[in-house]
């Protein structure tokens, strides 16, 4: 991928001469521009007889590209059709998905890339980021330098163990750094190639994969204990060898038993954050900031019952308790409030198997129970919040106690998939008279209830994490503290207008995600400045500013200097492309000789 150094060696908008010509300059995804080549560039280049002869603007790209992935009827084709356009032109997909995110965000991120984190196998075509198994242990850092870009700033990585609410899915995990990555640019505006997807394969313990003959990691169980920590730091060293100390070390969908111990291991010794808990719990406190808007309580003032005690329920509790202190309770009455339940019960220091060490800080010394609906009616919380992993776990009765205890309930469905939610948004508002505040971590469609129509929110920490990572890649910060993430929940939750809460939506829509990001990652970098974590000085000026211009350029770029004459595109009254493709494409389409634009 020399080429694509070259191309970073651009100033301006213009490229150097010394260009990769040719085929080659097609084959390399973010040099390709499909027919939009202009008739100089193709001729400097030596594309002439590689291209069609006709030219195509960007604009017309995406149309086209539009109209193609929406003939697909499966969500899987789609996001096929997505990623295959991201491997042949990446402007192209990022410009597509900019124009159109609410409509492909669920295709490229959850709920579509689960299905195909399932299919991994089949959909399998070419590598797209790292691969590093166990068998690499001692030499991670040369399979690392494998890659071949050399200005990586973020890198997301899984080991494959807890694939959104899927569970081990091993090396098919990839589909999520991949995908996560994907934000990074789409939400942020973050370059492409200074993001490193990575799958940690240290094998599986999903047996239906050991036998899948389409299976593409280590055929064996998990290698856990000392060789699985001695691998993962060696990974954790020779990613800040080769890319600088302050790269950014993204960790997700680590299984429970790691990615707590994970985080308080490496927090404060690397530029380093949990999504799972850190990302997640941003994005639902900024829900909870904007629910009491809704329901006139405070969040020291709710009582909060959660259905699973693992990474996602932990990191956004112990965030609530940050928040609630901020309000000015003490740290044992905000956990006061705080309850939880797990695959045992309620977190009761009484009962037999104790509170486990990762919610120690949640249980309670009252009578156990293994029943939810008994429990939600003695805690009688206002605001229960599902991230179980359990789909319809919030059953119609336990759904319509919430509404007969709380004039306004509170009922969060983070679990992802779709199919994986705690309830859908429909059942949350039919089972509650329609006076619930409800969110859920994959869309769900509009609600009709009594002759209205609700929008309801994704409380998905894909509000949070590519604004964070932006602001810390920019201002290249050290260390990632917790105190980041609740300024990124009172950023996003500001964004929230009085017409967003009135249709049911805790969060901002999002056709204005890029703007939310932008913003959060101004703020961490302001906090950044104001706590000693950045290391870019001078502090710019005007943060905005400064961030804006570092960010992904999704305008092709021209790649011939300015002092040649670019020819107009062919300006043709022609069918729009969307009538185009219901008809059959008549002589009014363009069809020019090349001499013509000389
Ligand atoms: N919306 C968003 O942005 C995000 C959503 N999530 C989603 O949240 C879910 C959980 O993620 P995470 O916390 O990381 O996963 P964990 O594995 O860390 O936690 C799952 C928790 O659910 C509990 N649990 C499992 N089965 C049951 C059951 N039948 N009854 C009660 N509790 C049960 C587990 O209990 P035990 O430990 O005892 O087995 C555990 O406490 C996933 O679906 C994930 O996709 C996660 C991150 C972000
Ligand atoms: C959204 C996310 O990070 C998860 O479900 O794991
Ligand atoms: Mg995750």
């Amino acid at each position: 991928m020399q080429q694509c150094r070259n191309f970073h060696e651009v100033t301006g908008n213009v490229i150097v001469p010394n260009m990769v010509r040719g085929i080659d300059h097609l084959k390399d995804p973010r040099l390709n521009k499909g027919l939009a080549f202009t008739l100089e560039e193709r001729q400097a280049l030596g594309l002439q007889g590689l291209l069609a002869t006709n030219f195509k603007t960007q604009e017309q790209q995406i149309d086209i590209a539009r109209i193609s992935v929406d003939r697909y009827k499966s969500d899987l084709n789609k996001y096929l059709y997505l990623v295959e356009l991201q491997d042949t032109n990446e402007r192209l997909f990022f410009s597509l998905l900019d124009q159109n995110i609410e409509k492909y965000l669920p295709i490229v991120y959850t709920p579509t890339v689960g299905l195909a984190c399932q299919r991994f196998g089949l959909i399998y075509r070419r590598a797209r980021g790292l691969f590093i198994s166990i068998n690499d242990k001692g030499y991670v850092y040369n399979i690392i330098r494998n890659w071949p870009e050399h200005d990586v700033r973020a890198i997301v990585f899984t080991d494959g163990e807890r694939i959104l609410g899927l569970g081990d899915l091993g090396a098919y995990g990839m589909g999520i750094p991949v995908g996560k990555l994907s934000l990074y640019t789409a939400l942020a505006g973050i370059k492409p190639h200074q993001c490193l997807p990575i799958l940690l394969d240290v094998g599986t313990d999903n047996e239906t994969l050991l036998e899948d003959p389409l299976y593409i990691g280590l055929r064996h169980k998990r290698v856990r204990g000392e060789k699985y920590d001695e691998f993962v730091d060696e990974f954790m060293k020779a990613c800040i060898t080769r890319f600088g100390p302050n790269t950014l070390l993204q960790f997700e969908d680590f299984a429970l038993p790691n990615a707590g111990r994970f985080l308080k291991k490496y927090q404060e010794k690397y530029c380093t954050f949990n999504d799972d808990i850190q990302g997640t719990a941003s994005v639902v406190v900024a829900g909870l900031m904007a629910a009491t808007r809704i329901t006139k309580k405070k969040l020291s003032e709710n009582i909060y019952l959660y259905l699973g005690a693992g990474s996602a329920a932990n990191g956004i509790a112990n965030l609530t308790v940050l928040a609630m202190m901020d309000e000015g309770l003490s740290e044992k009455d905000a956990r006061d409030r705080i309850f939880m339940f797990d695959v045992d019960g309620l977190l009761s220091t009484r009962r037999s198997q104790g509170v486990p060490k990762h919610a120690e800080n949640f249980g309670k010394d009252m009578e156990p129970e293994t029943d939810f609906e008994r429990c939600v009616e003695i805690v009688k919380p206002t605001c229960l919040i599902g991230c179980s992993t359990i789909g319809g776990a919030f059953t119609p009765s336990i759904l319509k106690l919430m509404g007969k205890h709380n004039q306004r309930p509170i009922i969060f469905a983070l679990s992802n998939p779709t199919n994986k939610a705690e309830c859908t948004a429909q059942a949350a508002y039919d089972n509650t008279e329609g006076r619930c505040v409800f969110s859920s971590g994959s869309p769900f469609p509009p609600v009709s209830y009594d002759g209205k129509e609700y929008h309801t929110g994704q409380g998905n920490n894909s509000y949070i994490f590519p604004g964070v990572a932006l602001g810390v890649i920019a201002t290249s910060a050290h260390h990632i503290p917790d105190y980041i993430f609740l300024t990124a929940a009172k950023t996003l939750a500001e964004f929230v207008h009085e017409s967003d809460l009135k249709i049911g939506r805790l969060y901002p829509p999002l056709k204005q995600i890029k703007e939310v990001s932008l913003s959060i990652a101004s703020e961490v970098a302001e906090m950044a400045y104001k706590k000693d974590l950045a290391t870019v000085y001078p502090k710019p000026k005007d943060m905005q500013l400064y961030l804006k211009s570092h960010l992904y350029q999704l305008k092709y770029p021209d790649y011939l200097p300015k002092f040649y004459k670019y020819p107009d595109m062919p300006n043709i009254k022609v069918k729009s492309f969307d009538e185009a493709y219901s008809g059959i494409m008549t002589s009014t389409d363009i069809h020019r000789p090349l001499g013509k634009h000389k």
